[in-house]
């Protein structure tokens, strides 16, 4: 029977949209930030996809290693092409840029990733926050048109996290008013920077500098990789360079290596609206060393809004796939029951759902802190600073943990359909997961969250101030337990709790470890494990109060039936995290057995209210089928249809005989005869 897509939706997908409660055009204004907003990411989305010279005719999947490169560096060529076309035409801007490069219409054009996105995302960024104005000028004009291309060369083979130990050196020599690059260990070649291999020929490389004998520890420099015109590393083996190899996801990013043999760069190649480095090579001193770490915390907070996107498109693909799939009657009398309909299924995907929102609601919180803190910055002030690096660490780490987490169980919520290709499941788990340690190691981030927190909770000890993400503090000094109290408030309240007594324990261990002998750093790494919990704790308790805050006025810009829904989904959110951290609330917030049996309750209720409205909200988030890329969540829901075709495209279908049978099996098989 030849396999063809039927023109229709699937009925089962039909009965879902009729059974929907609210308004999803009005969902899909909401999530995208306006009618305005919308109308500019559909337009952009149309441009994009429907360019005959950007589809996809043979899937990345059937390609080799270096296929996938060439044609991911031919797309990326022709998708820049179009954003350059649309800025002469005065249809730039930011948004374009942020759309191309992140998870959503970035993924749908470019799946195996974006081999020139740390151009944008890390190189510009740098020369803007850490060049000076002269350096801005040479710099941006050329690198924002595309002239030259950058990545961000920090991580080396021996260090990533630890970045003072970084062993790149750049040692200033005044007699030619040059840096001198050097890498002189095999630990010292930089190692994972994106594009690196193939597709940049200027770096901002993150080096010791050297100037009059002296360490000043890492700076940032801007240093010429390859021959604008050959594209032939420069000054032959001066420098070594090639790319990484094969990954577990973003197979087209062309990470790769690099290392410096004796590599001559002008004075005025280190960015220096920071440090600054004289002719005769006196070394003048940042106002604050953490300047340099700017780029990274610009990336933590973006990264917020791309877990989101990946995260709703995992989770339309699954709630499509879980109403159009059949399997299993509840009642034995009755026909098999979408799948959707058994309970842990509902459990299994509808906390994802909110999980988009609170993340989404979350990236617009972190994104607008960023701004105002960066603005302050501009003018000298940089008392703000701590809390934003504190807050984006931990955001970063636990959104990135629970994306990855959730796109996982997504796959497994599709079963054996969810482990192919096809389902763009695989892929998506691959792109997510990389942003666990990407941009600073999750672990690690939380463990800097802490170090705030412990300064934080020594403050209000004392009485101090404190910044609004860690005000809570002061009332768990006077309060340290509680009455269970099941509203929204009660369980921010409670999950405030929780972190600040986490915040206490750790802090308690880490002084009387200090009283037995121990010094601040050993017992800081004893003590390590309740400090990371901590910031988890910390996290989650913001997550859930930003949200509440961030949508205490819904009902008057959105209709009662979104409104209704979407606290539905807020509310799973607060109940589901308190149903993860029982331990806790029952150590620390009064929670009782009772409580407990009324959250079991009040999840299964909530599962229950949303069940009819969950394809129509997904729907909501507005994602074309070529950005889904999936046989599974395709908005018409001929699942089995499309897999099929997919299958097709398999180069082993294109013979009935493989070569295989005659070389190896045929022998093989006759050879014990
Ligand atoms: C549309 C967009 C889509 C986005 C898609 C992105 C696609 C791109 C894909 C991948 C790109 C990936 C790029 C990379 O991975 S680049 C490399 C990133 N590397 C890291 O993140 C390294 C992690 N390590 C660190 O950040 C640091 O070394 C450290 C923080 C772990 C420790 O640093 P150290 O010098 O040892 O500092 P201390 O612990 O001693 O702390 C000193 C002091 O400074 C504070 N601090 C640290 N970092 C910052 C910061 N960024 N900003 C502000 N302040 C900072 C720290 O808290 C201490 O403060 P103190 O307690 O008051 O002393
Ligand atoms: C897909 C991808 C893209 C990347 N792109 C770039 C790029 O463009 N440019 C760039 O410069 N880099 C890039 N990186 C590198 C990335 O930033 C680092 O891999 C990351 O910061 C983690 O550092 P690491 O690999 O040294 O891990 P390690 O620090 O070696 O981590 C190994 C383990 O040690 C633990 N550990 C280490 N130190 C501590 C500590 N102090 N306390 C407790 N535990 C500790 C960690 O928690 C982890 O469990 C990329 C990485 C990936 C995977």
């Amino acid at each position: 029977m030849p396999i063809k897509l039927k023109g229709e939706v699937n009925p089962d997908l039909n009965n879902e949209r009729k059974k929907c409660s609210f308004n999803v055009e009005e969902m899909a204004r909401w999530y995208h930030g306006g009618e305005k907003k919308l109308a500019e990411k559909r337009q952009r989305e149309t441009l994009f996809l429907d360019d005959p010279d950007l589809q996809d005719d043979i899937p990345t999947s059937y390609m080799s290693h270096k296929e996938i490169y060439e044609y991911g560096v031919g797309k990326a060529c022709k998708i820049f092409t179009k954003i350059r076309a649309l800025q002469e035409e005065g249809k730039g801007g930011v948004d374009n840029f942020m759309a191309i490069l992140g998870g959503m219409l970035g993924s749908g054009v470019l799946k195996e990733g974006n081999p020139m996105a740390v151009h944008f995302v890390m190189f510009l960024p740098t020369i803007l926050g850490q060049g000076t104005t002269e350096q801005q000028v040479e710099w941006l004009g050329r690198a924002w048109s595309m002239n030259i291309l950058g990545t961000y060369a920090q991580t080396e083979l021996g260090h990533g996290t630890f970045i003072r130990g970084l062993e790149t050196t750049a040692t200033y020599d005044p007699k030619t008013e040059e840096f001198i690059l050097n890498s002189p260990t095999i630990t010292s070649y930089k190692w994972w920077p994106g594009g690196l291999g193939h597709t940049s020929n200027y770096a901002i490389v993150v080096a010791q500098l050297y100037t009059k004998g002296q360490c000043h520890g890492i700076h940032p420099f801007i240093v010429q990789l390859r021959d604008e015109e050959t594209w032939a590393p420069i000054k032959g083996k001066s420098v070594e360079i090639g790319e990484i190899g094969p990954k577990l996801g973003m197979k087209g990013v062309n990470n790769g290596f690099l290392g410096f043999d004796n590599v001559r760069i002008p004075r005025k190649n280190m960015l220096m609206k920071n440090a600054k480095v004289l002719e005769d090579g006196t070394y003048i001193k940042a106002p604050s060393s953490v300047l340099t770490y700017g780029t990274m915390m610009f990336v933590r907070v973006v990264i917020i809004r791309d877990m989101a996107n990946y995260l709703s498109k995992a989770v339309t693909i699954a709630t499509r796939y879980s109403a159009v799939r059949r399997q299993s009657p509840i009642d034995p009398a009755k026909p098999e029951v979408q799948v959707i309909d058994h309970v842990t299924q509902q459990y299994k995907v509808f906390p994802n759902i909110a999980k988009v929102i609170i993340f989404q609601l979350t990236a617009d919180y972190i994104w607008n802190l960023y701004n105002q803190v960066t603005s302050e910055l501009d003018k000298g002030q940089l008392e703000r600073l701590p809390e934003l690096h504190a807050i984006s660490c931990c955001l970063k780490a636990v959104i990135t943990q629970d994306a990855s987490n959730g796109v996982e169980q997504l796959r497994m919520a599709c079963g054996g359909h969810g482990y192919m290709e096809a389902s763009n499941l695989p892929n998506t788990y691959g792109m997510v997961t990389a942003a666990c340690t990407y941009e600073g190691e999750n672990t690690i981030l939380l463990l800097q969250t802490a170090r705030y927190l412990m300064k934080s909770w020594s403050q209000a000890l004392v009485g101090d101030a404190l910044v609004p993400t860690v005000e809570y503090l002061r009332d768990a000094i006077k309060k340290r337990s509680n009455k269970w109290d099941p509203s929204i408030t009660g369980i921010i309240k409670a999950l405030q709790l929780v972190a600040a007594n986490k915040i206490r324990l750790a802090y308690e261990h880490v002084e009387n470890r200090k009283k037995l002998g121990y010094s601040h750093e050993d017992a800081t790494n004893l003590s390590s494990i309740e400090l990371a919990q901590s910031a988890d704790a910390h996290c989650r308790a913001f997550l859930v109060q930003s949200a509440y805050e961030m949508t205490r006025d819904l009902e008057s810009t959105v209709s009662t039936s979104l409104a209704t829904v979407l606290r539905q989904f807020i509310e799973l959110y607060a109940v589901e995290t308190c149903m993860k951290y029982i331990g806790d609330l029952f150590r620390f917030s009064g929670l009782t057995e009772d409580g407990v049996q009324e959250l079991q309750q009040r999840l299964e209720d909530l599962l229950t209210k949303i069940r009819p409205n969950a394809v129509g909200f997904v729907d909501g988030f507005d994602i074309p089928d070529k950005i889904l890329s999936s046989a599974l969540g395709a908005y018409d829901g001929n699942v089995y249809e499309r897999l099929f075709l997919e299958a097709k495209k398999s180069p082993l279908n294109q013979d009935p005989i493989p070569k295989a049978f005659e070389l190896h099996m045929k022998p093989f098989m006759r050879s014990n005869l």
